[in-house]
């Protein structure tokens, strides 16, 4: 750590609690010193790889010892105990400068891995979006081309309907003109059988002229028959006549009469069968007659057949003529079917393309992603690699500060001194005034980053400068400040006295620095933390044969009156009880009838916690709402116990909170808050005395002045590891408290009170044998 140290001989005041003295404001500068420190320094030579050997040489200062010339040889001894500061602190500014590497190069590899993991990021991101664009786009695609290709289906579907139809139609057309062909042949046929029919009845009316004629010769014949008959009958009349007068040529007539009968027999016969062939032809003539009725009727038929076949064909004709028109029209649709086709199967073909150019872009996306995908695994192994060695260097980082602060710990053990850290708090709304400015500011040259403090009046006026162990600012949370205090906390299960107070005026900050709120996560201050910290460690130690006892204590010092915070009875109705406060030899505190809580964890603790906050003394003050009115000290006793190794350590953590000071002016308190206010500024007007007093390095220090100051004698006069919390207001209107409080804080930081003990049997520190939770 390098921080300015208080230049002795330098005036202090230490304001309304603390008289003025030598001290620790200083002006802004940066000491060369320690680079002077570093030339020659066998550590510091080491220059670059000071890194590699520095922990080994580290080992072996710590473990230097001083060998004066003589027993007596205190100067010597002296010499080289300044010997042994200088190198240490020439360590820790190897250390420091080890530490401001790793820092740069953590920096370093943090802002490569972000910018990879921000390239890899947007690669990432533009991969997704160009994926899900081409991805949307196929699926576009995808659905044109199924819904094209449903068209498609639903078209050759179509076509195929019409298709059938067209054949349908087609053969329909031809069955029709089979049909016309038959019909037509039918007719061609009707109309040769009608003409067959025709030349048949010509004939036939031929025959029947033939036979009119032939009977009406038959008939003529007849008559001239019948003609003949009578000529005959005329003959035979003549002839009887004559057979008379035959008779008389009888014989000789009759001769002649038997032959001339035997001619009319012959005739009679020959007209019999003429008459019978005349039946015969007259039959014939009327089944000829009745023959040509059927022919007639036959063509009569035959005619209005042909008719109907005629008014048929010319139906048909008609009809195969709509039938054309209706062909040509599904024809003619099936063209248009045809050509939205084939416009389809080339749109098809067009969308196929596309499907094609957009599968083969989606395979150049894929290639591109694949690369990128190795490109992004690469940078995983790129970005695995950095964070190893992130890992490595904060490994490093951390191993340089567990040291860095060993170093510091074993110079502030070498040196006596009471460590100060300096916290303040942010400006809160309530403040009073409504547009309150900061009055506190932090020098930003790097040796003194966090360490220093700047005071300045809004109206002007000088700056006052001090520099601490640690300076947090306004915007440090409750974990980062117990970062910095859990190595002294681990001292106490070392067997340390460990001594924390915070101190500040009213409504700085100390109960929030020292309890917090322990219900919140994140927002425990100091008190919960340690604990949970000792619980941890001491079970962590278990498993090397460590078990600890711990009791817990709490009280508070009301108006010089001490109370137990954890009795049974209300805290105000037990009066009777005395509590004295004794120290023995060993430097080992205890107070009389103290109630003692035997605790092995953080719940119990924070039960009595809670129970304690019930019991304090608290009240609303002009300056915070929640005032504590008295110093409040919370104590863990603990003894450990090694079985195997037979080591004994006694510890002791002294949490305090002290009441805060101000300016009765400005609290404007009276009655009860003002003997409060009264009370709780001589107590610290005491523990100012105290300060100066081994400050002055005074024979008798008036530790008895007090009831604080005499419970916190064995912190104050160098048996215990002591820290102390100076709180800061940065609101304008404490600028005097603020500088009073620095001033007394300066002042303790340069006490020089001893070195600490160690209450132990024997053994290595038990903070060697684990190592601490990381910072
Ligand atoms: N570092 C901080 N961050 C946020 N708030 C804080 C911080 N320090 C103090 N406060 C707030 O400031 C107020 C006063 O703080 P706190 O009660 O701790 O002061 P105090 O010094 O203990 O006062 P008193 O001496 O009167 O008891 C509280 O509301 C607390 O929450």
């Amino acid at each position: 750590m390098a921080r300015g140290y208080p230049v002795p001989g330098q005036a202090v005041q230490v304001g309304d609690v603390a008289t003025a003295g030598g001290g620790g404001e200083q002006q802004p500068s940066s000491s060369p010193a320690g680079k002077a420190l570093l030339q020659g320094d066998a550590l510091a030579a080491g220059g670059g790889d000071a890194a590699s050997t520095l922990p080994s040489d580290v080992e072996a200062l710590l473990g230097m010892k001083m060998v004066g010339k003589t027993k007596f040889d205190f100067k010597g001894k002296c010499e080289q105990m300044m010997d042994y500061i200088k190198k240490l602190r020439a360590c820790i500014r190897a250390f420091q400068e080890l530490d401001a590497t790793h820092t740069c190069e953590k920096k370093d590899l943090m802002k490569q891995l972000e910018d990879v993991k921000q390239s890899r990021a947007e690669t990432e991101e533009e991969m997704r979006s160009k994926q899900d664009v081409l991805e949307s786009g196929l699926v576009e695609l995808k659905s044109l081309c199924a819904g094209l290709e449903e068209r498609l289906k639903d078209a050759e579907a179509q076509k195929e309907a019409l298709l059938l139809a067209r054949e349908k139609d087609a053969e329909a057309l031809q069955a029709g003109e089979k049909d016309q062909a038959n019909l037509q042949h039918s007719i061609e046929t009707l109309q040769a059988e009608l003409v067959t029919s025709a030349q048949q009845v010509g004939l036939l009316q031929d025959v029947n002229k033939r036979l009119q004629e032939y009977n009406t010769s038959l008939q003529q014949y007849n008559t001239k028959l019948q003609s003949e008959a009578s000529s005959a009958a005329e003959v035979i009349s003549r002839t009887q006549k004559e057979k008379v007068a035959i008779m008389e040529n009888l014989s000789t007539i009759r001769g002649h009469s038997t032959a001339l009968s035997s001619q009319l027999d012959t005739a009679k016969a020959s007209l019999q069968e003429k008459l019978v062939q005349n039946k015969l032809l007259m039959d014939d003539a009327d089944r000829l007659r009745v023959e040509l009725q059927r022919i007639s009727d036959d063509r009569d038929q035959r005619a209005t057949q042909v008719q109907a076949l005629s008014a048929e064909n010319t139906m048909y004709k008609e009809w195969s003529g709509k039938s054309m028109a209706e062909v040509e029209l599904l024809g003619k649709k099936a063209v248009v079917l045809e050509e939205s086709y084939s416009s389809a199967n080339e749109h098809i073909a067009v969308l196929r393309q596309q499907l094609d150019s957009a599968q083969q872009s989606l395979q150049f996306a894929r290639a591109q992603l694949s690369h990128q995908k190795v490109e992004g695994a690469e940078h995983q192994a790129q970005y695995a690699e950095l964070q190893e060695r992130l890992v490595k260097a904060e490994q490093k980082v951390q191993e340089g500060e567990l040291l860095r602060r060993k170093l510091h710990n074993t110079i502030l053990e070498l040196k006596g001194n009471i460590r100060v850290f300096c916290r303040v708090r942010p400006l809160l709304p309530n403040d009073e005034e409504k547009e309150s400015m900061s009055v506190v500011q932090y020098p930003t040259s790097t040796d003194l980053q966090g360490d220093g403090i700047e005071l300045l009046q809004t109206t002007g006026g000088p700056r006052h400068f001090f520099s601490f162990d640690k300076v947090f600012g306004p915007e440090v949370k409750q974990e980062h400040v117990f970062v910095e205090i859990s190595q002294l906390v681990q001292s106490a299960l070392d067997g340390y006295k460990v001594c924390m107070f915070a101190y500040g005026q009213t409504g700085s900050g100390k109960t929030h620095t020292m309890l917090g709120n322990p219900e919140v996560p994140g927002e425990g201050g100091v008190i919960p933390r340690s604990l949970e910290q000792v619980f941890q460690s001491s079970q962590a130690l278990s498993a090397q044969g460590w078990s600890f006892r711990m009791q817990a204590s709490m009280l508070e010092i009301y108006n010089e009156t001490i109370r137990d915070l954890l009795a049974k009875a209300p805290v105000n109705t037990e009066s009777s009880k005395q509590y004295v406060v004794k120290h023995d030899q060993n430097g080992n505190t205890s107070v009389s009838d103290l109630t003692l809580v035997d605790v092995t964890q953080w719940k119990e603790v924070s039960n009595l916690l809670h129970q304690a906050s019930q019991s304090r003394s608290v009240g609303k003050t002009a300056m915070n709402e929640q005032s504590s009115r008295s110093h409040c000290v919370f104590t863990l006793r603990i003894s450990g116990v090694n079985e195997s190794t037979e080591q004994q350590v006694h510890g002791v953590l002294n949490l305090i909170d002290l009441a805060g000071s101000e300016r009765l002016s400005r609290s404007g308190a009276t009655g009860d808050r003002l003997k409060e206010t009264q009370a709780i500024n001589k107590s610290l007007s005491s523990l100012g005395d105290v300060i100066m007093a081994i400050a002055n390095k005074e024979p008798h220090v008036p530790y008895r002045n007090s009831k604080l100051t005499y419970l916190l004698q064995p912190c104050l006069g160098g048996e215990s590891k002591t820290l102390m919390f100076v709180n800061i207001s940065p609101d304008s209107k404490s600028f005097n408290e603020s500088l009073c409080s620095l001033r007394f804080a300066a002042k303790v930081n340069a006490c020089e009170i001893g070195i600490p003990r160690r209450q132990t049997a024997q053994g290595p520190r038990i903070s060697e044998l684990y190592s601490l939770p990381p910072s």
